[in-house]
């Protein structure tokens, strides 16, 4: 089945699905910044370690913010996927008005756990500093808030999978049949692209992750050894980010919408 034609799909271009990938680079760097600002914090992580809790204190702050957030519609959205999908409760609002932009694959396509994984497992330590101050509930939180911008921004695959297809269906609809991920996955790169997304993510870490002084300290300002100590959040790492996980994910989705877009 086809994507409908229809007026919001006909005004989405690639320019456009690229400047909301723009945007969403400032919420998650604002949000890597402000979870940077309590250490690493690892009873939260910890299960059993509060016994009211039947997972870990982190499981119950999601699984919990996840049901209200999904009484109020917000997984009706495609790009926003829960962590815990497992009975959560529907949404209380009406359905959206508008006619579908995507092809209703796109709702099969939950790629959460690998971002739960590599966030947890490798991310986290390299931006966290070690030790515990005791703040759980706002540092699980501020992990939520990471884990949801970043998989928004991973899902949105979907827009730009889609915008490319409709672009020139010619090109990619042998490979879909011959369900094809290598060649799929050649045509949607741009290698270019992906370098100034690098560069710009590095230089708006640096921006938005300066330390605001009344005081001009200019020795600071040249010291090269503490490069990474004067910001927030070490720039090479949101770098790191989108070179390891978020743009290989990304493209993750958009071949695996990609497979399916002809069903
Ligand atoms: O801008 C695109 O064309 C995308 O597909 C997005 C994106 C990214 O994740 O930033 C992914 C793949 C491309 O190689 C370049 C960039």
């Amino acid at each position: 089945m086809a994507a409908e034609s229809n007026s919001k799909s006909d005004i989405l271009t690639l320019e456009k699905v690229r400047e909301a990938l723009i945007k969403q680079e400032d919420t998650i760097i604002s949000r890597l910044i402000q979870r940077a600002n309590f250490p690493l914090n690892s009873p939260a992580y910890d299960e059993g370690k509060f016994p009211s809790f039947p997972g870990s204190l982190l499981q119950f702050v999601v699984k919990e913010t996840e049901a209200l957030q999904s009484k109020v519609g917000r997984y009706e959205s495609p790009e926003e996927h829960p962590f815990f999908p497992e009975s959560l409760p529907p949404s209380l609002l009406p359905l959206p008005a508008n006619p579908p932009v995507l092809h209703p694959a796109a709702g099969s396509i939950n790629i959460n756990e690998k971002i739960w994984e590599f966030y947890f497992d490798e991310l986290l330590p390299l931006f966290a500093a070690p030790g515990d101050d005791g703040s759980y509930a706002s540092t699980a939180s501020s992990d939520l808030d990471c884990l949801q911008a970043i998989s928004r921004r991973i899902h949105y695959g979907y827009y730009v999978a889609e915008v490319k297809f409709k672009g020139s269906p010619q090109d990619y609809e042998p490979a879909i049949h011959d369900q094809d991920r290598d060649s799929l996955m050649k045509l949607l790169t741009f290698v270019d692209v992906e370098e100034m997304v690098k560069k710009r993510v590095e230089k708006k870490a640096k921006v938005f992750g300066q330390e605001v002084s009344l005081v001009d300290n200019a020795n600071a300002k040249t010291d090269k050894h503490n490069a990474s100590e004067k910001y927030k959040v070490d720039p090479s790492v949101v770098s790191r980010l989108y070179e390891e996980w978020i743009m290989p994910l990304t493209k993750l989705v958009q071949v695996e919408y990609l497979l399916r877009r002809l069903d």
